[in-house]
C-alpha cells in the first residue's frame, strides 16, 4: 500500500500549500459528535462553510440537522470533535453580533405579548452599546422590516400575526443585527407561499450583500437557485457535500422518498419533498 501523504493537485512536496480559494472558513466542524438524552445525534460530522457560501443542510427528520445547527450557536454541548466560528474555536468565540439566528419555528404562542419592533429591535442588541438603540439601530430595525415585507406592521402585536408573517418578523430579527453569517432552521416550514417568496427575496438581497449562510431544509423549494452547496445528514452523518441534490442525484441518496411527478421527456430537475 501507498502510505505517501496525499499532495493536493499543484503542489510539491515541501511547497507551502496552495492558499484556500474562498478564504478562511466561517464554520467549520471537524468530527464533531453531540449526544442528546443517551442517543448520539451526530456520530463525526465534518461541514465547512467558506465566506458568501449558502450552503443548504439537508436530511430525513431526526437525521440530526436541528442538533448539527444549535451545535454551532452554542446551545447543544458537543461530545468530541472540533467546532471553530470565524477561525475560533466555537467556546472562546465572543463575537455573537456577526452571526444572525433563527430557530426552528415552533408552535408555542406565549408568553409577554411584544409587538413586532421590540422583537426585530432584540436581534440588534448585540450591535448596541449597553442595549440601548441609537438612530442608526432603528433605522436597521426598519431596514430588516422593509425586506422581509412588514414595515407597516411595526407597532403591532406579534401575537396578531399569521404564521407566515410571524416567521418573516424572526427573520427580521436576525437581518436587524446585519450580520455576517446567517443561520436558518427550516425557515420555510410552515410558511405560506407569499412569505416564502419574500423570504427568498430577502435572503437574495443577504446573499448580495456578501453574508454566509447555513440553511436548515428540508426541500430546496424557492431558495433552490441561491443554494451554492449542500451537505445531507443521514442518522448524524454526512453522506453527501457537493452540489445540491436533483432528480438523479436524489435516487442515489439515502432517504430519498420517490415521490415523483410525471415527467416529460425535457422536463426540470425534480424536486420532491427532499429526503423527507
Ligand atoms: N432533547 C432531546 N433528547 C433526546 N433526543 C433528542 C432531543 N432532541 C432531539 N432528539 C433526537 O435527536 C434526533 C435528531 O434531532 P434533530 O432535531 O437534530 O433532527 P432534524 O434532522 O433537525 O429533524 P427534523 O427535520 O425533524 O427537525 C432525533 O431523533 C430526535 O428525536
Amino acid at each position: 500500500m501507498d502510505d505517501r501523504p496525499a499532495i493536493a493537485p499543484g503542489t510539491e512536496p515541501g511547497a507551502e500549500p496552495a492558499p484556500e480559494p474562498a478564504g478562511e472558513p466561517v464554520i467549520a466542524l471537524r468530527g464533531v459528535t453531540a449526544t442528546l438524552g443517551s442517543r448520539p445525534v451526530l456520530r463525526g460530522v465534518d461541514l465547512t462553510v467558506r465566506p458568501g457560501e449558502v450552503v443548504a443542510l439537508l436530511g430525513a427528520n431526526g437525521s440530526g440537522k436541528s442538533t448539527a445547527v444549535r451545535a454551532v450557536v452554542g446551545q447543544v454541548p458537543l461530545t468530541g470533535g472540533e467546532l471553530e466560528l470565524f477561525g475560533r474555536p466555537r467556546r472562546r468565540f465572543r463575537d455573537w453580533a456577526r452571526v444572525g439566528y433563527v430557530p426552528q419555528r415552533t408552535t408555542a404562542a406565549g408568553g409577554v405579548p411584544a409587538t413586532v419592533g421590540e422583537v426585530v429591535a432584540s436581534g440588534r442588541l448585540a450591535r448596541t452599546r449597553f442595549g440601548i438603540l441609537r438612530k442608526a439601530d432603528r433605522e436597521a430595525v426598519v431596514r430588516a422590516l422593509e425586506l422581509v415585507g412588514m414595515a407597516d406592521r411595526i407597532k403591532d402585536s406579534v401575537d396578531a400575526l399569521s404564521g407566515g408573517q410571524h416567521q418573516r418578523v424572526l427573520i427580521a430579527r436576525a437581518l436587524a443585527g446585519e450580520p455576517e453569517l446567517l443561520i436558518m432552521d427550516e425557515p420555510m416550514a410552515g410558511v405560506d407561499l407569499a412569505s416564502q417568496e419574500v423570504l427568498a427575496d430577502a435572503l437574495r438581497a443577504q446573499v448580495a450583500r456578501g453574508a454566509t449562510v447555513l440553511v436548515v431544509l428540508h426541500e430546496l423549494g424557492p431558495l433552490e437557485p441561491l443554494i451554492d452547496r449542500a451537505v445531507v445528514l443521514r442518522d448524524g452523518c454526512v453522506v453527501h457535500d457537493g452540489p445540491p441534490p436533483e432528480a438523479v442525484g436524489q435516487h442515489a441518496l439515502p432517504g430519498h422518498d420517490h415521490v415523483h411527478p410525471h415527467a416529460g421527456p425535457v422536463a426540470e430537475p425534480i424536486r420532491t419533498g427532499l429526503l423527507t
